[in-house]
């Protein structure tokens, strides 16, 4: 069953074509992979499903609703998290409050009932107090939260930016390029974490240039080339596939 569905994405940008006719689907409880050369147009498409660009042409669909026109916010009330391929923490706030942040966007409460310090606002501060800690435990990052955020390393930036999107409750978690910048060792504690999440009902639609990581993650890969969906595949199709070794693998990452 599709949880999301993008049928005939299209978007430019002045003269260029940065997404041409992408349709692609990701179905419930899969983990899939999102790949081709720099340029191909990947973060683009997850820009159109995050609502930060509208496309030009064609249909978003989370859950059979369409995304067209919603902003962010509703978006990700709606279920889709993401992380971002540069970083994107509040660096002087510490661990803990960058992952509150996150969960922010559950609460019902307005700032009016905050001011006044009414009972439910305290209940729902209490409930994403919570939800924060077990965040940042599941990735493996609930030591020290009161620590500043940038006083982690780079690997670690990574996994709080991955708690900060699991504390919005997603039923869909976006990474952009979540390997980027981490060694080998925190690469294979990422793979090992990307399917906890999935064991967590969790969907995965994950960018990432290293092809070790997308290979041995991904049930389904789709590979992008100069904006156009080139193959769509499991794993072993996708490294078989002569077009995409052409495209991408026998270019660059070889
Ligand atoms: N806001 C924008 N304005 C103009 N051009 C853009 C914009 N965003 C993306 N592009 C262009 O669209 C094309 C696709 O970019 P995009 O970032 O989606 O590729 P990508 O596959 O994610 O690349 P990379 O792997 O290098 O991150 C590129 O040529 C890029 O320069």
């Amino acid at each position: 069953m599709s949880l999301l569905r993008l049928r005939r994405l299209t978007k430019s940008f002045g003269g260029l074509t940065a997404v041409h006719n992408v349709s692609f689907d990701v179905n419930v409880g899969s983990i899939v992979g999102l790949i081709g050369p720099n340029g191909a147009g990947k973060t683009t498409v997850f820009n159109l499903i995050t609502g930060i660009y509208q496309p030009d042409q064609g249909e978003i669909l989370f859950n059979n609703t369409s995304l067209l026109g919603l902003r962010t916010h509703r978006i990700i009330g709606l279920g889709i998290g993401r992380t971002f391929q540069t970083i994107r923490l509040f660096q002087s706030l510490s661990v803990l409050e960058n992952v509150l942040a996150g969960c922010h966007c559950r609460m019902r409460s307005g700032a009016f009932a905050a001011m006044l310090g009414l009972g439910r606002h305290r209940r729902e501060e209490k409930e994403a107090l919570e939800q924060a800690m077990n965040a940042l435990a599941f990735v493996g990052l609930d030591k020290n939260p009161l620590q500043p955020a940038k006083n982690l390393s780079y690997g670690n930036q990574r996994l709080l930016e991955v708690a900060r999107a699991l504390a919005t409750q997603p039923k869909l978690l976006i990474l952009d390029e979540p390997a980027g910048g981490m060694n080998e060792q925190e690469t294979e504690a990422l793979i090992e974490l990307i399917r906890r999440i999935r064991s967590r009902g969790i969907t995965v639609l994950l960018i990432e240039h290293d092809m070790n990581l997308v290979m041995r993650v991904s049930e389904k890969i789709v590979v992008l080339e100069h904006g156009s969906c080139i193959a769509e595949g499991t794993p072993w199709e996708i490294k078989a596939n002569p077009r995409v070794i052409e495209a991408y693998l026998g270019t660059e990452e070889d």
